[in-house]
């Protein structure tokens, strides 16, 4: 397993925000980190980089990782798309991307197959993007520098049918060289990507399995989603 999360806690402004989430990330595929609004999945993902203080125990690649500091992690290869995207509004594309590369080979071929858009609007300012663009923006840069995981929250938030299609389609590709811990609402991008699936609720992980088991038990997804299991099937 490349990522092992163990009874994690947080309490944040008075609230216990996770009460005791536990699972594994296997070192190949998309992990979905699923649950209703609210119940701790992004919490989560920033618990396992270090942004917030935490309890329980989480393994990366071996090592334990809760006290060690956020830019440590990602040097040893845990990237993260925050779901906020992140971009450097005023930056050019080109210079977002420069700024983000931390190695001396950034690997520029990668990006610009799997985006060649970004090639085209290389000195576009990031703030003037659409928001799938500035998506590929968020994605790419990460993509720049050598990664053991990525965890990527929320990438298809917001965006158009079309775009989801495309974003989903960049994962995929992405997938198939480096595991993904993703959130994601959308159950058709999550039918697509998911090999693995957790479920939280109510700050605790309430189902974790094989994505494909989840999505074809209605109830399941139903209690567990508030979504019925044809969600998102085409
Ligand atoms: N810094 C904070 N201080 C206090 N409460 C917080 C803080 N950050 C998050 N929360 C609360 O923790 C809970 C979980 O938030 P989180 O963003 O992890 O949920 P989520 O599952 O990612 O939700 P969504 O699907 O809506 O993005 C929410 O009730 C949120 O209001």
């Amino acid at each position: 397993m490349i990522l092992q999360v163990t009874d994690l806690s947080v309490r944040l402004g008075g609230s216990h925000i996770l009460q005791g989430v536990s699972f594994d990330v296997a070192p190949t595929g998309v992990t979905a980190l699923l649950g209703r609004n609210g119940v701790g999945k992004t919490t989560t993902l920033r618990a396992v980089l270090g942004e917030v203080p935490a309890s329980g125990a989480v393994s990366y690649d071996g090592r334990p990782v809760l006290g060690r500091p956020t830019h440590k992690l990602v040097r040893d290869g845990l990237a993260y798309v925050p779901e906020d995207r992140c971009v450097f509004a005023g930056l050019t594309v080109a210079e977002n991307l420069r700024l983000a590369s931390r190695v001396p080979d950034p690997d520029f071929e990668l990006v610009h197959d799997l985006f060649p858009e970004l090639r085209e609007r290389a000195g576009q300012r990031a703030g003037t993007l659409s928001g799938g663009q500035q998506q590929m923006v968020a994605i790419a840069r990460v993509l720049l520098n050598p990664n053991r995981l990525l965890l990527v929250d929320e990438p298809t938030k917001g965006l158009a049918p079309a775009v989801v299609t495309a974003v989903a389609g960049v994962l995929e590709r992405v997938a198939s060289r480096v595991p993904i811990l993703l959130v994601e609402q959308n159950l058709a991008v999550v039918r697509r990507l998911a090999t693995d699936a957790v479920v939280l609720e109510a700050g605790r992980t309430a189902w974790h399995g094989r994505a494909a088991d989840l999505l074809s038990d209605a109830d399941a997804t139903k209690s567990l989603l508030g979504v019925g299991s044809t969600a998102g099937r085409h």
